[in-house]
């Protein structure tokens, strides 16, 4: 058997194309949406990153003020910095590109940023309201699987979803959204991470196995019940010279042997970190209709 390819490119760009209308709609209004991007530093993904980000809000109408500052930027003068876009008309929603530089707490950053313009959903007002199913901003990644699901038609409720992964920004909420009471979702969810002997144990049970361990490699298709949905939120460069930018993505997934034994699988590029850009899109759109109470 060969695996369906769960597209995020294709996903993505309806999103996006129904986004542009929303934005459309509400510049006739007289708003228009703005977004602040804080890249601290520069490492090449962050950069990547960003400026992915900017491409998707210019191709939907969303105004990007992109903030660069350096590597050695103070606690102090990023904390300031927010502030000032929490009190600005013009944003509605503000991203600050993790990681930041060790010597900044990145969790004070979190929760320095208004909840409502905290469009990545990392504020603990969001995480929490979204564990009680409360309406909130949901994380972007968590948010685009939970899409890219819906789009294909993928059954979830009732079935195990199975889990690599606890970081707070994928594995945690993932967790959560899947077993909600509400499609897609309703699973029965099982969460797997370095202290977890056997991997395998577990994965060979998923109906849906979402990896986010972060490394490559981490399931082959000996670990992968045939039949099964493999969501990959992996992103790794692996040097390749041969390649024209000096090296290529692959996901946490073998992806040759896995995609013969799934009955979907997601790409990578082209999967999970294009719906990410798309939901930030969203929740932009979605930040600017909260701040005018416009309903749907
Ligand atoms: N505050 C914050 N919010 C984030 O959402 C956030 C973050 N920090 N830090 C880093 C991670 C990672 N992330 C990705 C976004 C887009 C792609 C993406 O567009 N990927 C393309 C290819 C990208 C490329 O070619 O390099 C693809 O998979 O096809 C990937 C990864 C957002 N993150």
């Amino acid at each position: 058997m060969s695996a369906a390819i769960l597209s995020g490119k294709e996903i993505s760009q309806k999103i996006l194309e129904e986004l542009k209308k929303e934005v459309a709609f509400l510049k006739e209004k007289g708003i228009t949406p703005g977004l602040a991007v804080i890249r601290v530093g520069d490492d090449p993904a962050s950069i990547a990153y960003v400026n992915g980000k900017k491409k998707d809000a210019e191709k939907i109408g969303i105004k990007s003020y992109e903030h660069i500052l350096p590597a050695s930027t103070s606690q102090d003068k990023l904390c300031a910095l927010i502030d000032n876009l929490n009190s600005d008309v013009n944003i509605h929603g503000i991203l600050v590109q993790l990681p930041l530089p060790s010597h900044i707490e990145e969790q004070a950053i979190i929760e320095r940023i208004s909840p409502d313009k905290d469009v990545d959903g990392f504020h603990p007002i969001n995480v929490g309201k979204m564990v009680i199913g409360q309406d909130a901003f949901l994380p972007c990644t968590p948010f685009g699987i939970i899409k890219m699901l819906e789009y294909a038609g993928i059954e979830s409720k009732g079935k195990h979803t199975v889990i690599i992964g606890r970081s707070n920004i994928v594995g945690k909420p993932i967790a959560n959204l899947m077993m909600q009471k509400r499609n897609p979702g309703n699973s029965t969810v099982t969460v797997c991470h370095t202290a977890t002997p056997n991997v395998s144990d577990y994965t060979l049970q998923a109906d849906i196995l979402i990896v986010a361990a972060g490394r490559p490699c981490v399931v082959n298709a000996d670990m992968v019940k045939p039949g099964a949905v493999v969501i990959d939120v992996g992103i790794n460069r692996i040097e390749d010279k041969e390649h024209p930018r000096g090296y290529r993505l692959v996901g946490d997934v073998d992806y040759d042997s896995v995609s013969k034994k799934a009955s979907w699988i997601t790409p990578v590029p082209g999967g999970v970190g294009l719906m990410t850009r798309a939901m930030l899109m969203y929740n932009t759109v979605l930040a600017v209709k909260k701040a005018n109470s416009i309903k749907e």
